[in-house]
């Protein structure tokens, strides 16, 4: 990584303090290794190259601060804060540390580590148009069933209407920081969290690059898709 600086108006949070129990024994999952390095390097990599970035603070894993720091330190304008015990919890941390003077955060899971730097200014620019909230989408490719505690099938659910969602969301600052205020209960996304408030939520196109790396086969995906 050569050094630069990021110049951008967005603060990008990275979630980065998750344990990767899907992807099974190996440590803290954005400490994983993709080609020889960590899933969280490739994540802050594309972030930094994106022109809207201004700040990027990642949520680190509470006993790997020191050595995340280390791993980031050729990049600029990169704050690391501690992680906590839940996705939520290490947003709002990262949150508290971003730059009060740059007005549109974007969160950013260091799992969607190839997320490429255009989704980041698809994003950027759909909330800087005036949007409050903004998430990439993907639509959903395999059919949709609802099923009871039996497994039995309840129902086909239309998936003309579903979509997948992935990150960076971004948001007006003031929304996300209400949106994390206001909340009582844990939600999987910050979009979650806004909806509750009422904030209309706008989407964009996604990008299959950005896939959440979970477990063990999205590894040999993501590094396929390194090598295309
Ligand atoms: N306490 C947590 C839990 C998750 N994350 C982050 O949130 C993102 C999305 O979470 P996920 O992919 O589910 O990661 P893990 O929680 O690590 O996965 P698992 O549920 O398999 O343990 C990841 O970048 C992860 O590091 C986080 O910062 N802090
Ligand atoms: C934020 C997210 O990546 C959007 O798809 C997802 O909700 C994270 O969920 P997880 O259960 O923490 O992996």
């Amino acid at each position: 990584m050569t050094a630069q600086t990021l110049r951008g108006d967005v603060a990008v949070l990275v979630p980065a303090a998750g344990a990767g129990v899907r992807l099974g024994p190996g440590g803290p999952k954005a400490l994983r290794e993709l080609a020889g390095e960590p899933l969280l390097v490739h994540a802050v990599r594309r972030l930094s190259v994106a022109p809207s970035v201004g700040q990027i603070v990642v949520a680190a894993p509470a006993g790997d601060v020191e050595a995340v720091c280390g791993l980031l330190a050729p990049v600029a304008g990169v704050t690391v804060v501690a992680g906590g015990s839940s996705r939520q919890a290490s947003v709002a941390a990262a949150l508290a540390a971003a730059d009060p003077g740059l007005g549109i955060v974007l969160v950013h899971d260091a799992a969607r580590a190839l997320a490429p730097p255009e989704l980041v200014e698809r994003v950027a620019a759909a909330v800087r148009s005036g949007l409050p909230a903004v998430i990439p989408v993907l639509a959903v490719v395999d059919t949709i069933k609802q099923v009871d505690d039996a497994g039995r099938v309840v129902g086909t659910v239309d998936r003309a209407v579903l979509r997948a969602v992935q990150t960076p969301q971004g948001f007006r600052r003031d929304v996300l920081t209400a949106a994390h205020a206001a909340a009582v209960d844990e939600h999987t996304d910050d979009a979650g969290l806004a909806e509750k408030l009422g904030v209309p939520v706008h989407t964009v196109e996604g990008d299959e690059a950005a896939l959440k790396i979970t477990r063990p086969l999205d590894l040999t995906i993501a590094a396929a898709i390194l090598r295309s």
